[in-house]
């Protein structure tokens, strides 16, 4: 299941008739390839037109990012937020928070987003008298769920939860490891909680998008 979920003529079809990203975040993209060794972190143009879709039709303000890495996502969602709204994004590599920074630095959009280092769940503590709009989860995998367990209280009722990699490569079907086990009892988790209601997306690696009753 690991070489393709949805057919390579069909995404590269997906991705030609999708609103390209503006030239920043295409230049952030080639910059990523360039200097960062892996670019296929980077969650890209289908994802990142969809965040940006999310946040408007929501007419989010407050969003956590968990993984933010050069700052794809964070700009693309940053897009969409109105002058006074906030990305708080989570990161622990040092070298992508300053590459993501000078980016930020050179959109418009750059003064909407905060980065905090260090571990997510770290940062997550930090965080209890916020409340959040949105949270938008793509870090390392075998804290999916937990990443969900602590965000929860903080989101808002009619609030969003926007989870990537929810196929993980389509190994929820033959879960073997930490990893996989993590992603198949979040999606469970989601699907049964009857705080929760959801529409699991097969776009690109799976989107689970989960509103909070
Ligand atoms: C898939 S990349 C994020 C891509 C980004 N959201 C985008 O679309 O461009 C995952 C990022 O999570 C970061 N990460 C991994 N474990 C983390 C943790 N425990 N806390 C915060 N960030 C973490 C990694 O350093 C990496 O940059």
């Amino acid at each position: 299941m690991k070489d393709f979920l949805v057919h390579p003529a069909i995404d590269q079809y997906c991705f030609d008739q999708t609103t390209p990203e503006p030239p920043l975040l295409q230049e952030l993209i080639d910059t990523t390839n360039e200097q960062m060794g892996y670019p296929v972190k980077l969650s890209g143009r289908i994802i990142g037109r969809l965040l940006k879709l999310i946040t408007q039709l929501s007419q989010t303000k407050t969003v956590l990012e968990i993984g933010m890495f050069t700052g794809y996502s964070a700009l693309s969602i940053a897009e969409a937020l109105p002058e006074d709204g906030r990305v708080i994004c989570c990161e622990t590599n040092p070298r992508a928070i300053e590459f993501a920074q000078s980016f930020f630095d050179r959109s418009p959009h750059g003064h909407k987003i905060e980065v905090r280092f260090g571990k997510a769940l770290d940062t997550i503590n930090t965080l209890q008298d916020k409340q959040f709009d949105m949270v938008f989860v793509d870090a390392d995998k075998k804290n999916y769920f937990n990443y969900l367990k602590a965000t929860v209280p903080l989101v808002r009722s009619g609030g969003l939860f926007v989870i990537d990699n929810a196929l993980w490569q389509g190994n929820v079907l033959n879960p073997n490891d930490e990893r996989d086990q993590a992603i198949v009892e979040l999606n469970q988790h989601i699907a049964t909680n009857p705080q929760l209601e959801n529409v699991f997306l097969s776009v690109r690696d799976g989107v689970n998008l989960v509103r909070k009753k």
